[in-house]
């Protein structure tokens, strides 16, 4: 969490996956997720998120290798917890490494990793990440018993899936996946992690979230790339980046 005066600053990292879906669309060689980074990064953007999934249908290794090269601010590279990608992340060493579930038939990630189902394999991942010096990020619901596991698994960070708030219709079930989130937020912080959030925010459901007292940082990609479509990215970044700041003062 950055400061401005004594106050605490809620960090907007900007996901660039789907500037690379529309290239991957064609084929060509445009747009470049690694030129939307370095606007990103201009606009104000704290940190840039890459999730090179396994099928590798936006994000490929090319992105990763040259971004390590270019970004002026901080890697999160989001992965599945495969040793294929733990021995990527090896050789990139990104700042941050964030473990997510995939779902190769998903349309997108559809809910937290299940830590508690696999700890063993989680607290490997997470000891291999702090070797190499990544901090290590797992992208979980917010269930205080996954919360415990990602504590006992060594993870110094987690990153809240808010997917199901995003996706909540009624005022009623945005007012429940709300509180859940807040909930969790809350036991985490307590238990001694860095709490992200991120998944399905946009320009309408992002200053409630960013609200909460603690949030490190907000990952935020699919609503900004395609904001920038009409107003271009810098714009769309900077607006988002104005929400932020305005809720969490
Ligand atoms: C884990 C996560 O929330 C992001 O990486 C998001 O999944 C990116 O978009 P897709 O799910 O469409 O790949
Ligand atoms: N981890 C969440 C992320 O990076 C961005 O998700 P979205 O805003 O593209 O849904």
């Amino acid at each position: 969490m950055a400061q401005i005066g004594d106050k605490p600053r809620v960090l907007l990292g900007v996901n660039v996956d789907h500037v690379a879906t529309l290239r991957q669309a064609r084929g060509t060689r445009y747009p470049d997720p690694v030129l939307a980074a370095l606007l990103a990064e201009e606009a104000g953007a704290d940190g840039i998120t890459i999730h090179p999934r396994e099928d590798r249908r936006h994000i490929q290794e090319r992105d990763v290798l040259v971004l390590k090269e270019t970004l002026n601010t901080r890697m999160n590279l989001e992965m599945a917890v495969t040793e294929n990608m733990l021995q990527f992340a090896e050789r990139v060493k990104p700042e941050h490494c964030c473990l997510v579930p995939e779902k190769r038939e998903e349309l997108t990630t559809e809910g937290g990793l299940d830590v508690l189902a696999q700890e063993a394999k989680i607290t490997d991942a997470c000891s291999r990440l702090a070797e190499m010096g990544s901090e290590a990020s797992l992208f979980i619901d917010a269930d205080f018993a996954q919360i415990d596991a990602a504590v006992r698994c060594g993870a110094p960070a987690i990153e809240i899936h808010t997917g199901h708030y995003a996706d909540a219709t009624s005022p009623e079930s945005v007012a429940s996946e709300f509180e859940k989130i807040k909930a969790g937020v809350e036991y985490a912080l307590s238990q001694g992690l860095i709490v992200n959030a991120g998944h399905g925010l946009h320009y309408h459901n992002t200053d409630a979230i960013a609200a909460i007292k603690g949030i490190n940082e907000l990952n935020i990609g699919h609503s900004i790339i395609a904001h920038a479509v009409f107003v271009g990215l810098k714009e769309a970044v900077k607006e988002m980046k104005a929400i932020i700041e305005r809720a969490s003062r």
